[in-house]
């Protein structure tokens, strides 16, 4: 396995407070990995390290095994979550000039932008200031910036943050190519289920610590089932009786049942096909938010 961006005990301090500890991360090619946590746990400040925008004070960055250096910076895109392009300068000007700086001829960089801007349907734009489109249009353009120079490592602070679901969708598509295309993404959210449609690999941050790292799949395995979904076409009367049931709650279309053992849910199945005929039956995984919620305390949404 490749992986092209390696964090190694990397640590950041801004005076006493310490904004990053020890975090260790791999990020494989062609892999989205998920850094989540929630306010103020670190995150933007490991990406920006990772950009060689500010210097850890302990541990290593490596990129293909060498540390950051000017000549790496064409590897690298970077949306960042505050909008980062100027307002008063025409897209073309400004993404063209970005890709420049990154290595990219004007002609290719500019075939490029037109590539993007079709892509988004949006090829009117090349001649637009930014601050003459909308928020999430605004926020479709810092990703071309970040993408324009075909980066190997590209690095994603909140990427779908005001945008509407059509367009978040445009975007989760555009990352998933980018992926199947090798590229490694660093992608940071609050939204928990894009975290699980895109990450294979996820660290939970929590006050600068690495609270849970690992593959999402796995980590989900650790977790305990305890949630039953049962869809029935008419009721089932003593649920609550069956052992290791600790809440049946009504749903619009049946129940859902709270365990605290995993094999209380074939005896519900059981009873409810004693009893009438079973439309859905579910054990349900432990969703990231549930996860995230154990590990964190609070809620990241
Ligand atoms: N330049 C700075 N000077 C001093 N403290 C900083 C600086 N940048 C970040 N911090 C502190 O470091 C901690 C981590 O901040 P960071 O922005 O990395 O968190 P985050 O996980 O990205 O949070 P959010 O989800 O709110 O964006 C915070 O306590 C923050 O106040």
């Amino acid at each position: 396995m490749a992986y092209p961006l390696v964090l190694e005990k990397v640590v950041k301090q801004f005076g006493e407070k310490t904004a990053v500890s020890e975090i260790s991360l791999q990020v494989e090619e062609g892999e989205i990995y998920g850094l989540l946590g929630a306010n103020g746990a670190g995150k933007t400040t490991t990406m920006r390290m990772v950009l060689g925008l500010i210097y850890p004070d302990g541990g290593r960055i490596t990129y293909n095994g060498k540390p950051y250096g000017k000549e790496l910076q064409h590897l690298m895109g970077y949306l960042p979550e505050e909008r980062g392009l100027y307002p008063k300068v025409k897209v073309s000007d400004q993404i063209i000039y970005l890709a420049r700086l990154r290595g990219m001829s004007a002609s290719e960089a500019d075939k490029s932008l037109k590539y993007w801007l079709e892509r988004f349907e949006v090829p009117e734009y090349y001649d637009k200031k930014i601050e003459e489109l909308s928020k999430g249009n605004q926020q479709k353009m810092g990703f071309i910036a970040a993408v324009v120079h075909k980066p190997k490592i590209v690095i994603m602070d909140e990427a779908f943050s005001g945008l509407d679901p059509v367009n978040v969708e445009l975007l989760k598509e555009t990352v998933k190519e980018l992926r199947d295309q090798g590229t490694s993404i660093l992608f940071s959210t609050h939204r928990m289920e894009h975290v699980e449609e895109l990450c294979r690999n996820i660290t939970i941050l929590h006050r600068s610590n690495t609270v849970l790292q690992g593959n999402l799949k796995e980590i989900k395995k650790r977790y305990p089932r305890e949630e039953v979904l049962l869809y029935t076409a008419s009721e089932v009367a003593g649920l609550e009786q069956i052992e290791d049931v600790k809440k049946v709650e009504r749903q619009e279309r049946g129940y859902s049942i709270r365990i605290s053992n995993v094999a209380a849910a074939q005896t519900i199945l059981r009873k409810a096909m004693e009893v009438t005929e079973v439309e859905h039956f579910e054990i349900k995984e432990p969703t990231l938010n549930e996860i995230f919620i154990k590990e964190v305390g609070e809620s990241n949404e």
